[in-house]
């Protein structure tokens, strides 16, 4: 029998390549395009896609990347260059490539790149610990739209998510008591995750479920009250009901009821981005400290850590038998 391969494909959303208006309309073009992100019929979406979000949304957003824009580039694309540098020294004998679902690194040319080094074993992992539709499905839809133009399929392994992981509740859990440690003891620890319409979860999309498994799981874990604990919805987007409690929301409300000092994390996201560190420490905390909060920290997403490539490194071996 012939030696077998493996390949390993990271798969994040993707970010503009630069913080201009070009840029994140390009960008948000690819993005808003996919049906797996945004379902309303075609003939509806395309005016309002490009009459409306497109000019009005894209300036405004190019300058909150501004903002948070790194020397090396956007901190979504930073972190998961790193993240797969990091994870391709732990397994020397894998072909280990990164590929964004919209935008650069393209996934047909990760997807080629791994095929060209003769892989015959695929190992998907999308960056995201809970599944949607809307995002891991996503990655499954294109790279078997991408499959179609080969002759010679890899087999392949999809790693639907990583919710309630040991290792993944393992980083969270590290990173929290980092905090604590650092900070003390907070009188709420958030977990604020992404959102997503309402109707998406209505129709199957357990995403939500598997946010509370993540919960649960941290819950259990950590040395924390569970009644400390709050689990919020950020980033809404468009007009239809969107998950709650949201984020900006409870951060309006909670100095009312005594909260003077919060923590937050965003589990969700495997790297920083414009989520994490404009739309929470930034516009979040100016919301609670506003409303009245004192004390507001955010504790990283997990990043490049050597907890989280561990997590990646388990997810992966876990595959290989
Ligand atoms: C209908 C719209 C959107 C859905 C559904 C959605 C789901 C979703 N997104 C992430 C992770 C990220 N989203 C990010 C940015 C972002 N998301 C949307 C819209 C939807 N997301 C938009 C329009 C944008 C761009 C910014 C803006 O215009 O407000 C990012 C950050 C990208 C970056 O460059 O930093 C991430 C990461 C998840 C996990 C998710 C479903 C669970
Ligand atoms: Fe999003
Ligand atoms: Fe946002």
């Amino acid at each position: 029998m012939s030696q077998e391969k493996y390949g390993v494909l990271m798969v994040n959303l993707g970010t503009p390549e630069a913080p201009t208006s070009k840029a994140v309309k390009r960008y948000l073009a690819e993005f808003l395009s996919d049906r797996r992100v945004v379902d309303t019929p075609r003939a509806l979406w395309w005016p309002i896609l490009n009459g409306a979000i497109l000019p009005l949304r894209s300036p405004r957003v190019a300058k909150l990347y501004q903002s948070v824009w790194m020397d090396e580039g956007s901190p979504l694309m930073v972190f998961s260059k790193r993240q797969r540098k990091a994870l391709a020294d732990c397994l020397p004998d894998m072909a280990v490539e990164l590929a964004m679902s919209y935008g650069k690194p393209s996934l047909p040319d990760a997807v080629g790149r791994l095929l060209e080094q003769g892989v015959t074993k695929l190992i998907i992992l999308p960056l995201y610990p809970q599944y949607s539709c809307s995002t891991s499905a996503a990655i499954w839809d294109a790279v078997a739209r991408i499959l179609i133009g080969y002759r010679r399929l890899p087999s392949i392994n999809y790693i639907r998510d990583y919710a309630e992981h040991p290792a993944y509740i393992a980083a969270l859990k590290h990173s929290i008591e980092q905090s604590f440690e650092r900070h003390g003891k907070p009188d709420r620890l958030l977990l604020s995750f992404h959102g997503i319409p309402v109707r998406y979860a209505a129709e199957g999309d357990d995403y939500p479920l598997r946010c509370k498994d993540t919960r649960d799981a941290l819950v259990q874990a950590l040395d924390f009250p569970e009644q400390q604990v709050m689990m919020t919805f950020q980033s809404r987007f468009g007009r239809d009901p969107w998950l709650t409690p949201f984020t900006d929301e409870t951060m309006k409300n909670l100095p009312a009821d005594g909260v003077r000092h919060i923590q937050v994390i965003c589990p969700g996201f495997s790297s920083d981005c414009l989520e994490t560190l404009e739309e929470i420490n930034g516009q979040n905390r100016e919301i609670f400290e506003h409303a009245g909060g004192e004390t507001f920290h955010y504790i990283p997403a997990l990043n490049d850590s050597p907890k989280h490539i561990e997590l990646f490194r388990q997810l992966v071996s876990e595959q290989v038998r």
